[in-house]
């Protein structure tokens, strides 16, 4: 077939996450595979407006399906944000006669595809954020090796918790978004789960459960909080005051965004750097791509963005139900 494009950029773009690289290695041996120019654009859309850009063939994405992090670099940017930015960043696609932009990241990445694709470049998003936070795909790349970290991590925490008998207040990322949170908390059998979707309440999310584990026999509680929900030390200096523990904080933080991704980020990244490219070669514009009961399809980035995504009610009445007893 012929392709509608004859040279694509790629980019990565926002919080890294484990998996970016499979996916970046899928677009270049796609592209090449149908006889498409990529090149790599490093530093996000920092990078597009600057032409920071790098050749890729086979060779420059050997040996990095199993590497975390992104070898084109990330970055936020909010030059990238107006409009002047983004004119800048469409004159680097005209200079270097980019067709096409796979855009590799999460929804501030897709929202600056947009705004890029109202000036004639033909976008299309791979969501990769360990957030899981974007609302037209059941997954974003990074997901699963985050949370599997998290879960590695905490376990550990419980070992001594348990020796000690003492209350560990360990907070996940997630700024906007309790995917993570509520995942994590389930995986490890929590005492309790703050989530930003819920306004926080000590009362009813923390002392409650907390009493309730105590009550059931129990002398040391794991409480997972989303960095959006609550701050883990306010929430540690309140379990302190109100219910005399002396609870040990941890802070997760970069760690959770690092490592060698999972099998299931590395499958589902190469399926989705495969698709991005089989849109672009169609001849389609302003896709996001995603995973809906594990096939991949592609979504119009502005239906996408615009559906509302909300905590899975099942999980979370499964994670309320087996929290505090
Ligand atoms: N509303 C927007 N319009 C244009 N560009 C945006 C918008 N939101 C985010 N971006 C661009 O995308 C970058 C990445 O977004 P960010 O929200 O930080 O990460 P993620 O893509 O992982 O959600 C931002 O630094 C900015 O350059
Ligand atoms: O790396 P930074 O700039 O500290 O950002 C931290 C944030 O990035 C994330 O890890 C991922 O968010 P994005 O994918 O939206 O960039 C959030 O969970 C976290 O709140
Ligand atoms: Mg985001």
């Amino acid at each position: 077939m012929e392709s509608a494009v004859k040279r694509i950029g790629v980019l990565t773009s926002g919080g890294d996450a484990p998996g970016m690289n499979a996916a970046i290695r899928a677009v270049v041996r796609t592209a090449m595979k149908n006889s498409i120019e990529c090149v790599g654009i490093r530093r996000g859309w920092a990078g597009l407006i600057a032409g920071d850009i790098c050749p890729m063939n086979s060779g420059s994405v050997s040996r990095i399906i199993n590497r975390g992090g992104t070898i084109l670099y990330t970055a936020r940017s909010d030059e990238f944000r107006t409009p002047e930015g983004q004119k800048k960043a469409a004159n680097t696609c005209k200079l270097l006669g980019l067709d096409g932009i796979v855009a590799i990241g999460g929804d501030g990445t897709f929202r600056g595809a947009q705004d890029l694709s109202r000036f004639g470049v033909s976008v299309v998003g791979v969501p990769g954020t360990i957030d899981n936070d974007i609302v037209c795909t059941d997954y974003t790349i990074g997901f699963d090796t985050a949370a599997n970290t998290a879960v590695e991590c905490i376990d550990r925490l419980r070992d001594t918790m348990q020796s000690h008998e003492r209350c560990s207040v360990v907070e996940v990322m997630g700024r906007h978004a309790g995917y993570l949170a509520l995942y994590v908390g389930v995986a490890v059998g929590a005492t309790a789960v703050l989530v930003p979707e819920h306004q926080y309440d000590f009362e009813k999310h923390v002392a409650e459960k907390i009493r309730a584990a105590r009550l059931g026999g129990k002398t040391n509680f794991m409480i997972v909080v989303a960095e959006g929900a609550a701050s883990a030390m306010d929430v540690g200096k309140e379990i302190k005051e109100h219910l005399g523990l002396d609870p040990r904080v941890t802070i997760l933080g970069h760690i959770q965004r690092g490592g060698s991704p999972t099998a299931k980020d590395r499958v589902l990244a190469t399926r989705m750097g495969y698709e991005a490219v089989r849109v672009l070669a169609e001849g389609m514009t302003n896709r996001v791509i995603c995973v809906r009961d594990d096939q991949i399809v592609n979504v119009d980035i502005d239906e996408g963005l615009a559906m509302k995504k909300t905590l899975n009610a099942e999980e979370f009445e499964v994670m309320t139900v087996m929290t505090g007893v």
